[in-house]
Order: structure tokens, then sequence, then C-alpha cells
């Protein structure tokens, strides 16, 4: 596996500082030298700079518009770059806003894509039926979600739950989570994307898609969410279908955790996500070469 990486320290798609900390607490617990040390390639591409966006008033209601726009180019931007140096992307938030742009520049390269939404919410909220305005509620409204699964919803607004119906957007709430075992959950989720041909996968994770008690330094926690068990599996599952292409790991906030081990616990867990999109097994593995000494 290549792995290239992305920070985006961003925060404006929501009102909770801390979240723009996310890239560095997650490199800090390890995930460039542990991809290594399980064979794949690295690159890291370090973190973006936001400029700072004066006057940026609300446009009907959403906040900090020319502030995302601006960051999601950049974003869409680096991507891009990525994917043309033959990496698969790996996109640190930040908040999940950040999604517009590391979808819009993985279709810049790879326009049949497929995304994998991994979330306690749909965030597909458009700017009007926003009750917020904050963006990282909407980003999936700006892009055509023709072909997305989500899994793991459990707080969707009434204007969003009607969108998913109205459109037809398979989705996997915790209820169907619980009925089906996250096994079925993940061949239903392939049968669908690949249901015509094989297609590269955007897997978009928001870190508050597993429950609290396993991430609690995140903006909106919502209790009953994935296991670790459950979180793990997902990515386990996206990384045999040997198509994952970009990956964005969102929504981690230090500053929401009550104490350094919860900062810990919920940056450990982010890198075993990533790890799992990369090969890794909880069987163990051993290298082609190895030999008993
Ligand atoms: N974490 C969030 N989205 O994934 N928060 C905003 C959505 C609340 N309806
Ligand atoms: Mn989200
Ligand atoms: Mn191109
Ligand atoms: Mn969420």
């Amino acid at each position: 596996h290549s792995v290239g990486i992305i920070g985006a320290p961003f925060c404006k798609g929501q009102p909770r500082a801390g979240v723009q900390l996310g890239p560095d607490v997650i490199r800090k617990a390890g995930l460039v030298n542990k991809l290594e040390n399980q064979g794949c390639m690295v690159k890291d591409y370090g973190n973006l700079v936001f400029e700072k966006v004066s006057n940026d008033e609300p446009i009907s209601g959403t906040k900090q518009p020319r502030a995302v726009g601006l960051a999601n180019k950049q974003v869409a931007d680096a991507v891009q770059r990525i994917k043309h140096d033959g990496y698969t992307c790996v996109m640190l938030g930040g908040d999940h806003s950040l999604a517009i742009g590391s979808i819009h520049g993985h279709a810049a390269c790879r326009p049949e894509l497929s995304v994998v939404w991994v979330d306690a919410h749909a965030d597909i909220n458009t700017p009007l039926s926003s009750p917020t305005g904050n963006i990282h509620g909407q980003p999936m409204s700006y892009l055509i979600p023709e072909d997305v699964v989500y899994i793991g919803l459990r707080d969707v607004d009434p204007g969003e739950h009607y969108i998913l119906k109205y459109l037809g957007i398979k989705i996997f709430s915790m209820t169907d989570v619980d009925r089906l075992g996250i096994a079925k959950v993940m061949e239903q989720t392939c049968d669908h994307i690949f249901s015509k041909i094989k297609k590269p996968v955007h897997l978009s994770y928001d870190i508050d898609a597993l429950d609290p008690l396993v991430t609690p330094a995140t903006g909106t926690p919502v209790i009953g969410g994935l296991s670790y068990r459950e979180g793990i599996y997902i990515t386990e599952h996206v990384c045999q279908t040997g198509l994952l292409s970009a990956l964005d790991v969102v929504e981690v906030n230090p500053n929401l955790a009550k104490s350094e081990e919860e900062v810990n616990r919920t940056a450990n867990v982010a890198v075993d996500l990533v790890l799992g999109c990369f090969g890794r097994m909880r069987e163990g593995s051993h290298p082609d070469d190895y030999k008993i000494p």
C-alpha cells in the first residue's frame, strides 16, 4: 500500500474550536511509523495552511461560507495532486465540511468513485434545510450523492431524512447494524456500490460514528455508536476489496476530551482505523521471507 497523507487543520465548518488540532494529534499517536511498520510506503505531505478570511458573513444562514469554500478548494487541489502522484490519499481533519474538497478533488482524478460515509450523522442538509447553518452538517448536499452508502446513522434531521428517502440513498443505520451485524452490512454495502462495475472507493470516516465511549474527543457525540470492533471491521472489509482510493478521518477534537487519556484513546482509535484500511489484520501477519530464527 502506498499512502499519501494530507493534514487539514480546519474548524470553520462547525462552532467548536479544537478540531483543527486533529491532524497533529493523530500524527502524534504514531500514524506514519505504524503504517511503515506494517509495510506501507508513506509520503506525508504535511498540513495545509488556511488563510484567515475576514468579514465572512453568513449567506442565507450558512456560516463561514467563504472560509469553508476556500479551504475546500485547497483540499481538492491537494487530494487531486496526491492521487496523481499515485497514492491512496488520507485526509486528516478537521471537521467534516472538508469532505466537500476531498471528494471533489478525488473525483477530478477518479470520476467513477463511490462514497462510503461512516458517521452518526447524514451531513446532507442543504443550506436552507440546515437547522444550524454549520457546513459540516451539509457536505453531502454539495456532492452528487448518486453512489453513496451510509453506515452508522443515528442522529438524522427531518430534512435530511426526507432527502435520503427522496433520493433513495442506501443507508445502514445503527438499527441495521444491530439487525444484520457488521459483516452483512459490509457485504451489502459492497454489493450496492459494485453492483454494476468495480469502482474506486472514497471512505469518509467521521470519528463520531464510533460510540463516544470509544472516541470521546469529538464535537457531536451520540450514544449507541459503533463498537471499536465494528469500526475496525469496516476498514478491514474495505481494505480487502483492494479498491480503497481515498480516506477521510475527521472530527477528532482534543479540546472536547475530559482528560489527556480521552485524547489519546480517540487518537489511537483513529490511527487503528487507518491501519485497518491499509492491511493491518487482527490475526497477525508475517513477512513473506520470514524464517524461524
Ligand atoms: N458531526 C456532525 N456531522 O457528522 N455534526 C453535524 C451534524 C448534526 N446534524
Ligand atoms: Mn460528519
Ligand atoms: Mn487528471
Ligand atoms: Mn458526525
